[in-house]
């Protein structure tokens, strides 16, 4: 048989290749399915585990000649063990920590396990990997024997059988709602830890299973070494994961003999090398892009962990406790400028040159982990890229510094186009995109004549202005210094900058980022970009340092694979995730100690996956928490005994900084319009026909029980819910297709029921947030700390100052939001409303979670934030005295439908609004959460 237009055929042989091979990813598939179910992490463990167990088999069957059966048995109860010992000691452990800490912790494991296996004692027998049976048979031309039968009963049997172990046991459905909602889960009465334990055993044993059935297929010779299950086999099993959506193991089961077969037939055509790499990246693509996409925008735990302990009041404002961060860095490059005068050797600075490359490639994955919480495990195809792109152009006579920056521009495009479509992919879908990237990079890209002839590339020995002399690695160090100095001077900057603190704000609370007028994807967009430029940039030094690489698809570990990717975001972690910092302590620990002092074993111990696995379970803040730490103790014991001098005083604030009066379409337009909108989600009606009017200056209130299709109503006007059919009109435009930022900047204010803000934001940071809507900080102004972008940040400083004051909350301008009460994270959230100049106010359930008391003072609050604005007001509100004080008029839904509008007095007695909603209880009506329960005190 052949296909059409290709010249190529398919042969029987190449479908049972095609589906052994499948049948191999889709085992492993199912292990990571099974480990992502429960924990929703992907196990970059799972293979070593595997390859610790197999091993162990080899090694019954071969030296100590067990029964194979027997010596199975004994070698899936180890992978059992270890999956359990995994849980029990690190994961339950890190259970509440950010998603990348548990993967770099999984990273952590698999080194641990390939210790374990090298530490077994050294197999005796050299021979094929044992299987139990000796027979062969023909079929489809190709001759089968026992692995392969081994895996054709096999495979299908454990994926039957685990998936209605899944879906059809107790257990199965535990395993669900402990994934979704462990708390919950918790208290409705299922062993959540025991659940946990369970599926890792499980998976441990899987594990070996799989990694004992795939080395007789490969031919696996024990005793030499073997293939581990590497990038590039992980990868095509995250693809057939993918196809069962991460959750579905039958369809996990097919997805993998479609990616053995495809592969089968493309290899056995001839197709070039690495091409089948580069159909995998974008099949796993486009499966990220068709995925239904995730209705909850609520942050994916990706948070930063460092967190700056307390300092004592009487040293905080001394001037060289202030600048301690400066006069750290400034004694830092000191020390970095004097060790070439201790490491003289040339292959000594090249490893110090090198610290300060990863350093750099470290930045970029803080921008784009840290600070954007894309969890990238892809970065290093960028720094290739910028590599390749620098060698070629030097090699074609262009200067060396130019061929650095087109290194740099080269990473920001490559960035740009896998960023756009990364936009849509989050988490875990976008970490394997970016790893199906770098394999992809690294056995289909750089091998493209664009680059140049491979597979071995020779970066020229150039002179820098005609006058230093660019063979020297002393000159490269020292060069890559100062460029290493200048990008974290920026970077840090930036993080202080609106630009920063907006991209963090979208990695938190993306829709409450919009709502203040940011740009998400701008924000993901300029963090990929300048990400991958930093990646590119170091790339084109790393080239320069290096002088000669060889890059063939088969070089293990190869300069720019795949394995560098998660290597740096492990590197970045055990610094501290999100700080500057962090990039400098975690290269100077995992590529800085091996190198120089390898020989110590205690340096190997430390920075080994022990070591790395220690770090992670007692600090997950890294080696910046550590040194925070260390400097908050010593000025504890410095402060003992001395008075707290007093605080720096703030000039009084006489007047809030008023905004620009915003250009309005209509002036005798109301203020908001909403009619004839319909939202069904599936087949539950939300809104039939909804409208809403609200004139100029009026206060709104919405209520209706729980369920009724209010939050949707709001969420409709700010843009962040597209209705099947009708129109929305802010100030007489219609603004039916603008996304909710761009609602935002015409004036469109929210505050949100779940209060959240921005969890790794401080006080006066949220607030900067919202005074992006008055006018937008500029990436590359910010970062190259242009006047324009100076002068307009200290004027975004002064004014979150003046409206922190003004609302009261000065004392926790520098609190972390996620610190706050409730009741404190609401006036936050008035606080915002004034900083963004509003003049349309949308509140929903603005008291929710707030003490009864302390709610009483909100109705003054909104109305004294509504004359400073001039706004207009709509709230939805369960406290019906609350509601009743403020509004001019109120809408009752019932159901997704308005059943009643007018006065609120009117409304209240209306009979359907009693019948449907507040019912005939007097007592409940003066306090009426009591009749929704939606009011949960702190
Ligand atoms: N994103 C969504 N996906 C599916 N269904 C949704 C979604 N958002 C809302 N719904 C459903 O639409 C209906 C209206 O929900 P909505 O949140 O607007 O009600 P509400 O009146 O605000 O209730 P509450 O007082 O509890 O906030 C409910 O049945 C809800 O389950």
């Amino acid at each position: 048989m052949g296909i059409p237009g290709t010249g190529w055929a398919i042969e029987s042989d190449m479908l049972v290749f095609g589906v052994l091979a499948g049948l191999a990813y889709a085992i492993l598939a199912a292990g990571i399915v099974l480990v992502y179910r429960a924990t929703k992490v992907i196990n970059l463990a799972h293979g070593e585990i595997g390859v610790f167990g197999a091993a162990l088999l080899a090694k019954l069957v071969l030296d100590w000649h067990w029964n194979f059966w027997l010596a199975f048995a004994a070698s899936l109860a180890a992978g059992a063990a270890v999956g359990a010992v995994v849980e029990m000691g690190v994961i339950r452990r890190l259970a509440k920590s950010p998603r990348l800490i548990l993967l770099v912790a999984t990273l952590g494991v698999g080194q641990v396990a390939f210790l374990a296996r090298v530490l077994l004692p050294e197999i005796e027998n050299h021979a094929p990997f044992p299987s139990p049976l000796n027979r062969e048979a023909e079929f489809g031309g190709v001759v089968l024997s026992s692995p392969h039968f081994m895996m054709l009963a096999f495979v299908p049997a454990v994926i039957v059988g685990l998936t209605l172990f899944l879906t059809k046991t107790p257990f199965g459905i535990a395993v669900r709602a402990s994934a979704d909602n462990p708390d919950r889960a918790k208290l409705a009465g299922v062993p959540v830890m025991r659940v946990s334990t369970t599926v890792w055993a499980i998976s441990g044993a899987l594990a070996v299973l799989t990694v004992a059935l795939l080395n007789p297929v490969t031919g696996a010779v024990v005793g030499l070494p073997t293939a581990s299950v590497g990038p590039s086999l992980l990868l095509h099993a995250l693809a057939a994961a993918l196809v069962g959506g991460l959750t579905s193991m039958p369809r996990a089961l097919i997805g993998g003999i479609v990616v053995g077969v495809v592969e089968a037939v493309m290899t056995a055509n001839g197709a070039p090398t690495g091409s089948t790499d580069l159909v995998l990246f974008i099949a796993i693509l486009v499966m990220t892009l068709l995925r239904r996409r995730d209705v909850d925008s609520s942050a994916d735990g990706l948070g930063i962990t460092v967190k700056t302990p307390p300092l004592p009041e009487a040293m905080r404002n001394l001037w060289w406790v202030r600048r301690s961060g400066l006069i750290t860095a400034v004694a830092a490059v000191v020390v970095a400028a004097c060790l070439p005068l201790v490491f003289t050797s040339s292959a000594g600075t090249y490893m110090l040159t090198k610290v300060l490359i990863f350093a750099l490639i470290g930045l970029s994955v803080t921008v784009l982990a840290g600070w954007a919480g894309q969890l990238t495990l892809g970065q290093f195809a960028f720094v290739g890229i910028g590599a390749l792109v620098a060698t070629q152009l030097a090699g074609h006579g262009v200067p060396f510094l130019a061929a650095v920056a087109e290194a740099a521009v080269a990473g920001g495009i490559a960035a740009f186009v896998v960023g756009l479509p990364a936009l849509r992919v989050k988490g875990p879908f976008l970490a394997m995109t970016t790893l199906a990237f770098a394999v992809a990079c690294q056995s289909w890209l750089y091998g493209q004549d664009l680059f140049g002839e491979g597979p071995t590339y020779t970066f020229p020995e150039l002179e820098l202005f005609g006058l230093l002399d660019l063979s020297s690695e002393r000159t490269v160090y020292f060069l890559t210094l100062v460029v290493l100095v200048v990008t974290a001077a920026a970077v840090a900057r930036l993080r202080r900058t609106g630009a920063g603190i907006s991209i963090v704000a979208v990695r938190d609370n993306e829709r409450a980022a919009a709502s203040f007028a940011v740009s998400p994807v701008a924000a993901k967009l300029s963090a990929f970009v300048f990400a991958g430029a930093l990646a590119g940039l170091a790339g084109g030094l790393y080239a320069a340092a290096t002088g000669q690489f060889a890059l063939t698809a088969t070089t293990t570990p190869a300069i720019f694979g795949p394995d560098q990717s998660t290597f740096i975001i492990s590197m970045v972690v055990i610094g501290g995730l999100g700080r500057v910092s962090g990039s400098v302590l975690g290269a100077i620990y995992l590529v800085g100690l091996p190198a120089l002092f390898g020989e110590s074993v205690s340096v190997s111990l430390a920075t080994s996956g022990i070591g790395v696995l220690a770090l992670i379970l007692f600090q997950p803040g890294g080696l910046t928490q550590l040194a925070l730490s260390a400097r908050s103790a010593f000025l504890t014991h410095l402060a003992r005994g001395r008075e707290a001098p007093p605080a720096p005083s703030r000039p009084p604030i006489h007047a809030l900084p008023r905004p620009e009066p915003r250009p309005v379409a209509d002036q005798a337009a109301p203020a908001i319009e909403v009619s004839g909108v319909d939202v069904a989600f599936g087949g539950r009606v939300a809104l039939k026909d909804a409208s809403l009017r609200v004139a100029r200056g009026e206060v709104v209130g919405v209520i209706g029980s729980n369920g009724a299709g209010k939050s949707t109503l709001m969420n409709v006007i700010s843009g962040f819910i597209r209705p099947q059919s009708g129109r929305i009109h802010i100030g007489g435009l219609d603004v039916t297709s603008f996304s909710p930022h761009r609602r935002a900047a015409l004036g469109v204010g929210r505050v949100f029921q779940d209060a959240r803000l921005f969890g790794d934001l401080t006080v006066h940071e949220t607030v900067r947030v919202a005074l992006e809507a008055r006018k937008r900080s500029e990436f590359v102004p910010s970062l190259l700390a242009l006047p324009a972008g100076w002068t307009s940040e200290r004027r975004k400083i002064t004014d979150a100052d003046a409206y922190i004051d003004f609302i009261g909350l000065g004392r926790y301008a520098h609190t972390l939001t996620s610190e706050l009460s409730t009741g404190t994270r609401r006036i936050v959230e008035m606080c915002c409303l004034l900083a963004q100049g509003a003049d349309v106010l949308l509140l929903d359930e603005p008291t929710a979670g707030v003490a009864q008391k302390e709610s009483e003072a909100f109705g003054p609050l909104i109305k004294s934030i509504q004359t400073e604005l001039s706004a207009t007001v709509v709230i939805i509100e369960h406290d019906m005295p609350l509601v009743m004080s403020i509004s001019d008029r109120l809408y009752c839904y019932s159901a997704g439908r308005l059943i009643a509008e007018g006065a609120p007095e009117a409304v209240r007695d209306n009979p359907d609004v009693v019948a449907a909603y507040l019912g005939t209880d007097k007592r409940a009506i003066e306090r009426s959460d009591a009749l929704t329960g939606a009011k949960d005190h702190p």
